[in-house]
C-alpha cells in the first residue's frame, strides 16, 4: 500500500497535489469536470461494459477453482443439464474464464485510456486557451509555476482518475460485495469470524501505510531542495565563478543531500517495520481464518465444509481484503482528483479579457490614423492598490507625431503605454484613439493597429524566420526579407551559413542585444502598425550596432503616430513633442529646445545627468 518513493535516486518531483475533503458539495462542484468526457461517452460506456465482464470473470474463478479442488477429491460438479464437469472440463473453464477475463482487461483498458487521453487533450487545450485569453493582472497574482502545474499535474491527476481511478473504484467495490456473497454462501459462521478479524487487521495496515506516504513526501521534498541548488547555480555558473563560490556552493549541496538521506532513511526504516506488519499481520489473519477453516473442514457436522470450499473461502478473503485496503487508498485519490478538478474549473470560471467586443464601425476592417488623446488618465496597478502610479495624466497626440516620454526610473512611462495597449482597466480619465474611448474598440483589432518594440526584447525558441514572422503569422517570405532589410537585420541574417532558418536559442541568447532588436524591429515593420511603441533599451550598444539600430527605428517609425521611452538624446531631439514625467504626473513639456533651455526644469537637470555626464 505504501508506494515507493523513498529512496533518493531520482524520484518523482511534481508538486504533492492538495487534497480536498470529500464533501458533497465538492463532490457535485468535482463531477462537473465529466462534462470534458461527454463527447466521448460512448467509449465510456463500452470501457465501462468491458469493465463489469472482466470484473465478473476473476470474480467466477475463485468459485471454478474451488470446484476443481473438490473434483481433484472425487467429488466432481453436476450440471443440471446432467452435465458432469470433471477435473479436465473443470480445468478447461478455468482457462477460459481466464482467457476471457484478459480479453476484456485489454479492451477496457484500451477504451478507458482512449477516453483519459482525449478528455485530458481538452481539459489542457482549453486550459492554455484560458490562459491566453486571460487579462495580464491575473499572471501578476499567479505565478508561472503554480499556473504551470494546473496544466501538468492537476491535469495528470484527472488523467489518472479516467484511466485507472475510476476502473478501480468499481472493480474494488464490486469485488467487495461479490467476495462477501460469495463466501456468505460458503459458510456463514466462517464468514462472520472472518468479516470480524480480517478488514480490521487490513484497516491497519491501511492507516500505517498513509502514516509511511507521509513520511516519503517528506524525502521528496528535502530532494526538490537539492535539485533547487542544482538548478540554480547552473544557471547562475558565473556568478558562482566570479564570486569563486565553488566550494561553498558544493557544502551547501552536500548538506542539503545528507538531509534527503537522513529523511529516506528513517522513511525506510518504518518502510520496513511496515513490511514485517503486513506480513505478520495480515498472513496471521489468514491462518486465522485457515485454521478456523480447518476445523470445520475437518468436523462431520451441519457446518462441515469440503476442502474446495475452503480453498475458495480462502481466495475470496484474499479478495475482501485486497478491496479494503484498496478502497482506502482510492479515497485519497478521489480526494485530491476533487482537488484537481476544482482548481481546474476554477481557472475555467475566470473572465477572460473582453477580446471581442461588439464593434461600433459595422463590419469593415478596423481602419486607424493614429490620434491619441489621453484624458485625466488615472492609474493603479490591481496588485497595488495603495499605490497612485498615474495621477492626472493629460496629452494629446496628432496621427503621425513623435512624442517622447523622459523622467525618471518608476516615474510611470512603462506604465502610461501600457494602458494604451489595454492591459489593465483605468482607474480614472479616459483614453480616446481617433476621438473614440479605447474600450470601445474590438480589443484584438485595436491591438493589431499598435506595434511595441521592447527594451528588453525576448525572443522565441525558433528559427529568425519565425521570430519576425511574430508580426504577421501568414507572411511570405519575400515580405520577411524586406521587412528584415529596412530593420538593417538584413545583413547579418545573410551572413549566418543557415540564413533566416537560424536557430535564436532559448529567448534569443544566440544572438547579440542589437541583433535582437533589430529583429524585434523587422517584426514590427511586417505587423505594419499606425501606433507604434518604442521602449528604447537603456544599455547602450557599440557606436556601430547602435546606428544600425538607430536608422532601423527611423524606418521605423515613419508615417506612423509613435510614443517613445526615450532614454537616448538623440532619440529626443527628433521628437514633436517631450512629456517629462515624474511621480506620475505630466511635469512638463514642449519640445527639446523650449525645455533645455528652462534651467530649473527637471528636463534640463535630466539632460545634464544623463548625457553630459556620460
Ligand atoms: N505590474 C506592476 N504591478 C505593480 N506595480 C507596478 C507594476 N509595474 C510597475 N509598477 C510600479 O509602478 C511604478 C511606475 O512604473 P513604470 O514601469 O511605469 O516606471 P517607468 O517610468 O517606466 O520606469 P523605468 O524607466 O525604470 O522603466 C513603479 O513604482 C513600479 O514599481
Amino acid at each position: 500500500m505504501a508506494r515507493s518513493g523513498m529512496n533518493t535516486s531520482g524520484i518523482d518531483l511534481a508538486p504533492v497535489p492538495e487534497k480536498k475533503k470529500l464533501s458533497k458539495e465538492s463532490f457535485q462542484r468535482g463531477l462537473r469536470i465529466f462534462r470534458f468526457t461527454l463527447p466521448y461517452r460512448g467509449k465510456f460506456i463500452i470501457g465501462l461494459l468491458l469493465l463489469a465482464f472482466s470484473t465478473s470473470t476473476f470474480l467466477a474463478f475463485p468459485w471454478v477453482a474451488g470446484k476443481l479442488v473438490d473434483a481433484a477429491n472425487h467429488k466432481p460438479v453436476s450440471l443440471p443439464g446432467g452435465l458432469v464437469l470433471d477435473i479436465d472440463r473443470i480445468a478447461l473453464l478455468l482457462f477460459c474464464i481466464i482467457v476471457l477475463q484478459g480479453l476484456f482487461s485489454f479492451g477496457r483498458i484500451w477504451f478507458f485510456t482512449q477516453v483519459s487521453e482525449f478528455t485530458v487533450r481538452d481539459i489542457r487545450r482549453g486550459l492554455y486557451q484560458k490562459f491566453m485569453h486571460l487579462p495580464i493582472p491575473y499572471f501578476e497574482t499567479h505565478r508561472v509555476g503554480e499556473i504551470n502545474s494546473r496544466i501538468t499535474t492537476d491535469v495528470a491527476q484527472i488523467q489518472d482518475a479516467f484511466s485507472l481511478t475510476l476502473a478501480e473504484l468499481f472493480r474494488q467495490v464490486a469485488t467487495l460485495l461479490f467476495s462477501i456473497g460469495a463466501i456468505m454462501m460458503v459458510s456463514i459462521k466462517l464468514s462472520l469470524f472472518m468479516l470480524a478479524t480480517f478488514p480490521l487487521i487490513v484497516g491497519l495496515v491501511f492507516l500505517f501505510g498513509r502514516n509511511i506516504r507521509a513520511l516519503s513526501r517528506t524525502t521528496q521534498d528535502e530532494l526538490a531542495k537539492t535539485n533547487i541548488i542544482v538548478a540554480e547555480t547552473l544557471q547562475a555558473i558565473n556568478t558562482v565563478k566570479a564570486f569563486t563560490n565553488e566550494g561553498f556552493e558544493v557544502d551547501r549541496y552536500n548538506f542539503s543531500l545528507n538531509r534527503a538521506v537522513k529523511a529516506a532513511l528513517r522513511g525506510n526504516m518504518y518502510r520496513g517495520a511496515f513490511v514485517s506488519f503486513v506480513i505478520i499481520g495480515l498472513l496471521g489473519g489468514i491462518i486465522l481464518v485457515l485454521w478456523r477453516g480447518a476445523t470445520l473442514v475437518s468436523s462431520a457436522g451441519p457446518d462441515h465444509l469440503e476442502i474446495g470450499q475452503l480453498v475458495s473461502f480462502i481466495i475470496y478473503t484474499g479478495f475482501v481484503g485486497a478491496s479494503v485496503g484498496g478502497l482506502g487508498e482510492l479515497y485519497g485519490k478521489v480526494q485530491s482528483t476533487l482537488g484537481a478538478s476544482e482548481r481546474i474549473l476554477e481557472i475555467l470560471d475566470e473572465p477572460t479579457e473582453p477580446t471581442h467586443r461588439p464593434r461600433v464601425a459595422g463590419r469593415a476592417p478596423l481602419e486607424i490614423r493614429g490620434d491619441i488623446d489621453y484624458q485625466n488618465v488615472a492609474f493603479r496597478y490591481p496588485t497595488r492598490p495603495d499605490m497612485a502610479v498615474l495621477k492626472d495624466i493629460s496629452f494629446d497626440i496628432q496621427a503621425g507625431e513623435k512624442i517622447a516620454l523622459v523622467g525618471p526610473s518608476g516615474a510611470g512611462k512603462s506604465t502610461i503605454v501600457q494602458l494604451l495597449m489595454q492591459f489593465y482597466e483605468l482607474s480614472g480619465g479616459k483614453i480616446l484613439i481617433d476621438g473614440r474611448p479605447i474600450s470601445q474598440y474590438d480589443l484584438t483589432e485595436l491591438r493589431g493597429h499598435i506595434g511595441i518594440v521592447p527594451q528588453e526584447t525576448l525572443l522565441f525558441g525558433g528559427s529568425i524566420r519565425e521570430n519576425i514572422a511574430y508580426g504577421k503569422t501568414n507572411a511570405t517570405d519575400e515580405e520577411i526579407v524586406q521587412a528584415a532589410r529596412k530593420a538593417n537585420a538584413w545583413q547579418f541574417i545573410e551572413s549566418f551559413p543557415e540564413g533566416l532558418d537560424t536557430l535564436v536559442g532559448e529567448r534569443g541568447i544566440k544572438l547579440s542585444g542589437g541583433q535582437r532588436q533589430r529583429v524585434a524591429i523587422a517584426r514590427a515593420i511586417l505587423k505594419n502598425p499606425a501606433i507604434l511603441i518604442l521602449d528604447e533599451a537603456t544599455s547602450s550598444l557599440d557606436s556601430e550596432s547602435e546606428k544600425l539600430v538607430q536608422q532601423a527605428m527611423d524606418e521605423l517609425m515613419q508615417n506612423r503616430t509613435s510614443i517613445i521611452i526615450a532614454h537616448r538624446l538623440s532619440t529626443i531631439r527628433k521628437a514633436d513633442k517631450i512629456l517629462v514625467i515624474d511621480g506620475g504626473r505630466i511635469v512638463e513639456q514642449g519640445t527639446h529646445e523650449v525645455l533645455a533651455h528652462n534651467e530649473n526644469g527637471l528636463y534640463a537637470n535630466l539632460l545634464k545627468l544623463q548625457f553630459e555626464l556620460s
